[in-house]
């Protein structure tokens, strides 16, 4: 009997449990012993799950009770260059999907940036938010909770400072509803995402609250945050990067490259990205953003979840004339803002072998110089993919060439 089986027997007889095999085998044999376990408990056979490229040590302070990996195809598009506030020069863009014809779209979409001269791309705000639930007696105990934070916010900076070196506390806005009362903490993080970092940081913070108010802490995270969940308030405020890519693209680049006309874009957008996104009461006004974020997002180790905020943007386009020349052909304006893009090159699962790799191809792994620096550019070319996903589908559905597309490509 090999080891890994002899600990699935353990187990079976309920000597050990799944998540305790670690304590007792390095993990890989650990995660061979689960995958032998769920085998004969199951029909299914694990062989492609136990067949990875990384010792299961490197993925510890990611997942419990592993059993193996999800291989997801990674392809690139580009280069695409993009003049951004900290992104400057030319990038592959790495993307994992199982979506044929996206990678070819996005591919299209940054070939169309370049004969425009490439896009340009800047952050417009910046911090990650952790907002706790305070519980007060009434409302009297509410004002004087938010009146005590708006003078002590110095003094919750320092509890927060004690637990990071990179995090700093921004600020604190209070929100009231009946004797719950929010704080939501924003935090620059620098290059980390920043939600193990500001929670922790906030916890520090609470302390000083409940010490020094009669407000009592119910929960670290009141929902206000807000993590994972869609949001207004995301949209609204932000929440990790705000970002925004734009492009002006040569009318004769949109009718070669694109099949298309900035009118029949500009009509396209308005009628499906606006009206047709607030008919549905939609929170992204856009067509796909979520394909670019959600595929950079696992290419790089980022926390998938968080493609929830991530894809909270909205997709401009209008025919611009020069001044001089009103009346005449015009070309295409197109932009896409996305207000809550929560990303790291530190931290999470940037650590990965093959995340950390793709952060390689982007040239931006680890932490900046100056701290910050490689979080925002990596904002900037998730907008510049954005950008060029929403051009090359919004010119597919102008052109009716989605379907054909699909079926050559998707299938
Ligand atoms: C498929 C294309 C690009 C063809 O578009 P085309 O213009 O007929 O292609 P082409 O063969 O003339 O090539 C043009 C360029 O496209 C790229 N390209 C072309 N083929 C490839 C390929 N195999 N691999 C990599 N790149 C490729 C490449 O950049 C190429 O330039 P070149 O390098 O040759 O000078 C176009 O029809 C298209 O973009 N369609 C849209 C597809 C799309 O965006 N799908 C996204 C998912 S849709 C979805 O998930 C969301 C949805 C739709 O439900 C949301 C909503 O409600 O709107
Ligand atoms: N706790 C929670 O409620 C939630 C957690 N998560 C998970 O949180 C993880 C991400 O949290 P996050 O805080 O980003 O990551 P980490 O918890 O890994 O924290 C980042 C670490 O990197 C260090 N660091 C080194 N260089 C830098 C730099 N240049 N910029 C910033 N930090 C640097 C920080 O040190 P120092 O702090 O000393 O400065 C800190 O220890 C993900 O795994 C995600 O899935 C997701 C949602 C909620």
């Amino acid at each position: 009997m090999t080891d890994a089986a002899a600990l699935a027997a353990r187990v079976r007889e309920g000597e050990l449990r799944l998540h305790e095999l670690d304590d007792h085998a390095d993990p890989d044999v650990a995660a061979a012993a689960r995958r032998h376990l769920v085998e004969s408990e199951t029909d299914a056979s694990l062989d492609a799950v136990g067949n990875y490229g990384f010792p299961a040590a490197a993925a510890e302070p990611n997942v419990e009770n592993m059993i193996g990996a999800v291989q997801v195809p990674l392809g690139v598009a580009g280069p695409v260059a993009v003049d951004g506030g900290a992104a400057d020069g030319e990038a592959f863009l790495p993307l994992a999907t199982t979506e044929g014809a996206l990678l070819a779209s996005v591919n299209r979409g940054c070939s169309v940036l370049n004969a425009a001269g490439g896009a340009t791309a800047r952050i417009i705000k910046s911090g990650m938010t952790r907002a706790p639930v305070f519980r007060v007696a009434d409302v009297v105990e509410a004002e004087a909770l938010v009146e005590w934070v708006r003078d002590n916010v110095d003094r919750l900076r320092a509890a927060a400072a004690e637990t990071t070196n990179h995090g700093e506390l921004l600020d604190v806005t209070p929100y009231v509803v009946g004797n719950s009362v929010y704080l939501r903490f924003r935090y620059d993080t620098k290059d980390a995402m920043g939600m193990n970092m500001a929670t922790i940081a906030t916890e520090a913070a609470c302390d000083v609250v409940e010490a020094e108010t009669e407000a009592s802490l119910v929960a670290l995270s009141g929902n206000l945050c807000t993590d994972k969940k869609p949001a207004a308030i995301n949209a609204v405020e932000g929440r990790g990067r705000s970002v925004t890519a734009d492009v002006t693209v040569p009318r004769e680049v949109v009718e070669d490259r694109l099949h298309t006309t900035p009118e029949a874009i500009a009509e396209l957008n308005t009628r499906k990205n606006l009206i047709g996104s607030a008919k549905a009461g939609s929170l992204g006004f856009n067509a796909h953003v979520a394909n670019v974020v959600a595929a950079m997002f696992l290419a790089t180790g980022q926390d998938e979840a968080q493609v929830v905020e991530g894809a909270n943007a909205i997709t401009t386009a209008e025919v611009r004339r020069a001044e001089a020349s009103a009346g005449s052909d015009g070309d295409l304006y197109v932009s896409v803002s996305l207000s809550s893009l929560e990303v790291g090159t530190v931290g999470g699962g940037t650590k990965l072998p093959t995340q950390a790799e793709a952060l390689d191809v982007l040239g931006i792994r680890g932490g900046g110089d100056p701290p910050g620096s490689n979080a925002d550019a990596f904002a900037e070319y998730i907008a510049a993919g954005a950008l060029a996903g929403e051009l090359s589908l919004l010119s597919a559905l102008a052109s009716q060439h989605l379907s054909s597309a699909h079926a050559e490509l998707g299938r």
